[in-house]
């Protein structure tokens, strides 16, 4: 159906697209997802990564302890800024971003914990630790690759529905939708914090690339808004339909809502075929 035509086989890397990798499992986007960031790396071992928490990037981390246990990289010379944290929660809190970070990756692997960088969930000025943190990424010359999850309600980050499309890191509040998604971390009578820190959308944007991971069906509605809806604030995650290096690393059920997948497929293959021809 697509065979012939030139303009097509060359869409991608002539034109921008976001590109989206649809693959059959969690355990494909994984490996894909890791892929990425094990040959950032190997490039420039200066890197500056953004990182997400959620359970979707759990087997990716999983995969740069073992890519660095096995010596193939190494997180000695790189900085690290996650996206958000919990307002009200110090970093050593068990529920605290901070300490998902450590334990799922910081604490496996050869970084210098002091340049992993987390939003200050117990500043004392949470609107002078926001401008703390962009000035933090900005002395650090900024992300080079940033990982994102994606909420339901195609939240980014900690950005709910309705966040600026030009935001930057700043206090939000969560939406009920959010509270309960991530309650299943939270014991019945632990107290689950309504307010974040969160890189705003125009920080996401500001990365050089964007690497953003969904699985499974319950993600299905937020990745149909996000490739194929409208720019809109109501789907904070659609406003990477103006990032110029975006990448989307889904599973088949996540890819189920959206009308156009079979093109998406092979926009893929064919950049799969032009980037080996051309040894990329
Ligand atoms: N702030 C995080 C997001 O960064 C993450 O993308 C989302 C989805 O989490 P999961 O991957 O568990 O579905 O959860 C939280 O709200």
């Amino acid at each position: 159906m697509y065979g012939a035509a030139v303009t097509v086989r060359y869409s991608l890397l002539l034109d921008q697209f976001m590109q989206i990798v649809i693959l059959k499992d969690s355990a494909a986007v994984a490996a894909y997802g890791a892929n990425i960031f094990i040959k950032q790396l190997q490039k420039r071992s200066h890197s500056v990564l953004g990182l997400a928490t959620g359970s979707t990037p759990v087997s990716l981390y999983q995969q740069l302890i073992e890519a660095t246990k096995a010596g193939n990289i190494s997180f000695s010379n790189a900085t690290t800024f996650n996206l958000d944290e919990y307002l009200g929660l110090a970093g050593t809190h068990p529920q605290s971003y901070r300490y998902f970070m450590k334990q799922q990756l910081f604490d496996h692997i050869d970084i210098d914990q002091t340049n992993t960088h987390v939003p200050p969930g117990d500043a004392a000025n949470p609107i002078a630790a926001c401008q703390g943190y962009e000035q933090q990424i900005e002395a650090a010359g900024g992300i080079d690759i940033q990982l994102l999850g994606i909420g339901r309600n195609g939240h980014i980050g900690f950005n709910e529905p309705s966040s600026g499309l030009m935001s930057r890191t700043r206090v939000k509040t969560l939406t009920k939708a959010t509270i309960d998604d991530n309650a299943r971390f939270f014991e019945a009578d632990e107290y689950q914090p309504h307010l974040s820190i969160t890189m705003g959308i125009g920080t996401i944007m500001d990365a050089k690339k964007v690497v953003l991971l969904a699985t499974g069906a319950n993600k299905a509605e937020a990745i149909k808004a996000t490739v194929e809806g409208p720019l809109t604030a109501a789907c904070p995650a659609s406003a990477l339909q103006m990032h110029k290096d975006v990448v989307l690393v889904i599973d088949e059920a996540a890819a189920a809502s959206l009308s156009d997948c079979d093109f998406y497929k092979h926009i893929e293959a064919e950049n799969q075929k032009l980037m080996a021809r051309l040894g990329l």
